[in-house]
């Protein structure tokens, strides 16, 4: 098998000198600002080792990677009762759709797509001020990856609530079905914040690592979720996580991910490491383009597939 030390920096330097980047997202305002051609990558393998290549360092907005974080926390505070309000079926659509609300009746398909991550940040705010909630969350992001330094990024939430109109859209329509318990503004101010949580690749595969650990986070020995919960989040994360390019991404990557339009990938190869890429310009379906090619690369040069052992 290829040593990753020799293979993470070769990749880096490979997509560092791709031309066909993709586009950054420009319907959030502040993500137009972004360099499209920052690279980074970091794998956390579960026997401790953190190997980094590229901007690795580097913060940037983690957008639609916090909904794994915040399915997580709805999962451990309200359970299986979750499923009522939210489905787990890859939609077949982009992420920001509204088409399917009406025939289902306000359950959005999956907790990956906004009105899905929406739901679930209802069920966080429960009993709470949106302040707690997104403390909240941001306190679980930082334990998960033992990190008090990371952040959220208050321009990108102001950015995109300025701008949020199809966002608005969902919360409201699901809220004239009875299936969010919050004002709309007040779901959606949570949301935006933590779409806007800056992180590095170094600390995002850092706080995944308890999914590639049954649970379990190797480095602090702390236990996140069970096995058995860790397991269905995965297998979330490789139906839906990359919205309407979860079956390619299966097909190419063939482990589970989850996207966000600030241009990273989280990738988990169960038993063995958690993986985090960032390359901020988009494929057409709203996932990272360099980010997806190298992750394909990877998982091919370390024989890394969920479908074989
Ligand atoms: N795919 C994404 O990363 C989308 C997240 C973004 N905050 C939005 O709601 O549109």
């Amino acid at each position: 098998m290829a040593e990753l030390e020799e293979v993470l920096p070769a990749l880096a330097e490979e997509m560092a000198a791709r031309t066909d980047r993709g586009e950054v997202a420009d319907y959030i305002p502040q993500l137009r600002k972004i360099d499209p051609d920052r690279f980074g990558i970091a794998v956390a393998l579960n026997d401790g080792r953190v190997i980094t290549a590229g901007d690795a360092d580097e913060a940037f907005s983690i957008q639609s990677i916090s909904k794994m974080f915040t399915l997580t926390l709805a999962l451990g505070k309200v359970g299986d009762a979750l499923w009522r309000r939210v489905g787990r079926e890859p939609s077949g659509n982009p992420f920001n759709s509204i088409v399917q609300l009406e025939h289902e009746l306000g359950i959005p398909r999956n907790p990956f797509i906004n009105a899905g991550a929406i739901v679930v940040t209802d069920v966080l705010l429960a009993g709470h001020q949106p302040r707690e909630a997104l403390g909240e969350i941001l306190r679980f992001i930082q334990f998960l990856a033992d990190d008090d330094g990371i952040a959220i990024d208050r321009e990108v939430a102001a950015s995109e609530r300025a701008t949020g109109y199809r966002n608005f859209a969902l919360a409201n329509y699901m809220r004239a079905f009875g299936n969010l318990q919050h004002e709309p503004e007040l779901a959606l101010g949570v949301y935006f914040h933590h779409c806007a949580i800056a992180m590095s690749c170094r600390q995002l595969a850092l706080s995944a690592q308890f999914l590639a650990h049954e649970g379990r986070n190797p480095a602090t020995g702390h236990s996140v979720v069970s096995a058995e919960r860790a397991r269905r989040i995965l297998a979330l994360m490789l139906t839906c996580g990359h919205y309407d390019g979860s079956g390619d991404f299966a097909f190419r990557v063939g482990i589970p991910g989850k996207s966000g339009v600030g241009g990273g990938i989280i990738g988990i190869v169960p038993g063995v490491a958690s993986i985090a890429v960032w390359s901020p310009g988009l494929n057409e379906n709203g996932n990272s383009r360099l980010g997806s090619i190298a992750l394909e690369k990877l998982t091919k040069a370390m024989n890394w597939s969920v479908f074989a052992p």
